[in-house]
């Protein structure tokens, strides 16, 4: 399977059933699944998942990431800190859309205390299914990029 088919998920603790929920939903939907873990529901900080699965995205091995935590907020904050990185937090499906169409997002997060799984799952496919606009918003784009530098 290509790159282009590659999501890297990975989580804390709080979210390993969810995790795996959403490797099969991506799976059924003709992507490959990259599944960093953890395996296991021991306590275990979110920073050193985030940034596991955000090296494989920014280093071109996989396409996007989805990532999970109890808000989605803290594993995003430790992604967004590799360059190359653009995650955002959704707890709906508008947002996902939009973080792809405008932001050009390759990663996604999402709080599993906060959203339950099916909306999980809409949201997932908002975000797989929305294309980058390009135009005014790739300018945007890049203004976030040279920030990095
Ligand atoms: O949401 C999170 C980070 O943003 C974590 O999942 C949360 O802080 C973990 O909390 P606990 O150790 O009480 O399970």
């Amino acid at each position: 399977m290509t790159i282009d088919k590659r999501i890297v998920l990975s989580s804390d603790h709080s979210a390993i059933q969810m995790r795996q929920v959403i490797a099969v939903h991506i799976k059924a939907l003709g992507w490959q699944a990259i599944d960093i873990g953890p395996m296991t529901a021991e306590s275990t900080p979110y920073p050193k998942h985030g940034e596991g699965a955000a090296r494989l995205v920014a280093s071109g091995d996989c396409r996007f990431g989805i990532l999970l935590c109890g808000t989605g907020q803290g594993i995003m904050m430790a992604a967004n800190k590799v360059k190359g990185i653009r995650c955002g937090v959704c707890m709906d499906t508008f947002s996902a859309r939009m973080i792809r169409q405008h932001n050009d997002a390759n990663m996604l997060s999402i709080g599993v205390r906060v959203v339950g799984e099916g909306l999980a799952l809409d949201i997932v496919d908002a975000f797989l299914t929305a294309q980058f606009e390009g135009g005014r918003h790739a300018a945007r784009v890049e203004m976030i990029q040279t920030l990095e530098m």
